[in-house]
């Protein structure tokens, strides 16, 4: 699916997005716009409406108000089957629809053709080979035969990032790929996250998360929001100030910058 957006270099465009769920708004009149090769980090506080808002983009939720293009196709009464094979996707939902007695490889490399599971397929020694080497990269190939629910939480993100890469997709969405792992865990996918930010040849990204220190290194864009509304949004320059993380967070905050990375704490 080759759409004029994406040729145009615009991988996701969100207007006044708003999605309701009962008397809850989880999104209420987003604005989003992304462009091919951007790295975004989403900020806010839980309940913020991250969660919500990476799965429009990952054209799993058709906005209720407002308009969405995901790499140039409207979610709006379309298929997105086709699109959501092109889009990268990890979160925490996803690892739990994963059957604890897979191996790694196999889940990996049944990412390929969009499924969870292997489903019987006979796969090819090109995917078996791109497999192991996408495991590598992210140091997890020593992990390959091993089934999935015996996984440490830190082994389990490095391969759920690994297995939305197989698909090889133009935009990958990471949702809280940090959340709990050790310190040394953490630095570790943060250099590998850095490294990803910096390869030209990546796809382009998104994390979410609810911690500055998390954003790694080579990221372009945040957007912050809480309440299921955007307090900020563009170039990290502009957008990274203690005013709108206060206001984002509801509380006063110092932010820091050491370097590429950043901190901050209340005041
Ligand atoms: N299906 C649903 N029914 C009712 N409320 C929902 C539903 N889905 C989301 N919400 C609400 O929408 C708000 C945003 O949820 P979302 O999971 O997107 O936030 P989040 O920023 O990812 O939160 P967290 O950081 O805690 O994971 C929350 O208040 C949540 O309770």
């Amino acid at each position: 699916m080759t759409t004029e957006s994406a040729m145009n270099g615009q991988v996701l465009r969100m207007s006044g997005v708003t999605v309701r769920r009962g008397e809850a708004e989880p999104l209420r009149e987003v604005d989003w716009t992304v462009e091919e090769d951007e790295r975004w980090a989403v900020l806010g506080p839980n309940g913020a409406g991250k969660t919500s808002l990476l799965s429009v983009a990952a054209a799993q939720t058709v906005p209720d108000t407002g308009s969405a293009e995901v790499l140039g196709a409207s979610l709006a009464g379309a298929d997105t089957t086709e699109l959501r094979s092109m889009v990268g996707f990890a979160s925490s939902a996803v690892a739990n629809r994963i059957p604890d007695a897979m191996t790694v490889l196999d889940l990996v490399i049944s990412a390929a053709y969009g499924y969870l599971g292997r489903f019987g397929e006979e796969y090819g020694t090109v995917d078996y080979g791109r497999g192991r080497a996408l495991l590598n990269r992210w140091g997890a190939g020593h992990l390959a035969e091993r089934r999935f629910g015996t996984l440490s939480e830190g082994e389990r993100k490095r391969v759920l990032i690994t297995r939305a890469l197989m698909a090889d997709p133009e935009l990958l969405l990471l949702d809280e790929p940090a959340a709990g792992l050790d310190l040394g865990g953490r630095e570790d996918l943060l250099g590998r996250l850095g490294a990803l930010a910096d390869d030209i040849d990546a796809p382009t990204l998104a994390i979410v998360s609810h911690h500055v220190e998390e954003i790694p290194p080579g990221f372009t864009h945040v957007l912050m929001m809480r309440d299921g509304a955007v307090t900020a949004a563009g170039p990290v320059e502009s957008v990274m100030t203690g005013e709108n993380l206060s206001a984002t967070f509801g509380l006063e905050l110092k932010l820091e910058r050491d370097g590429k990375r950043w901190n901050a704490r209340a005041v």
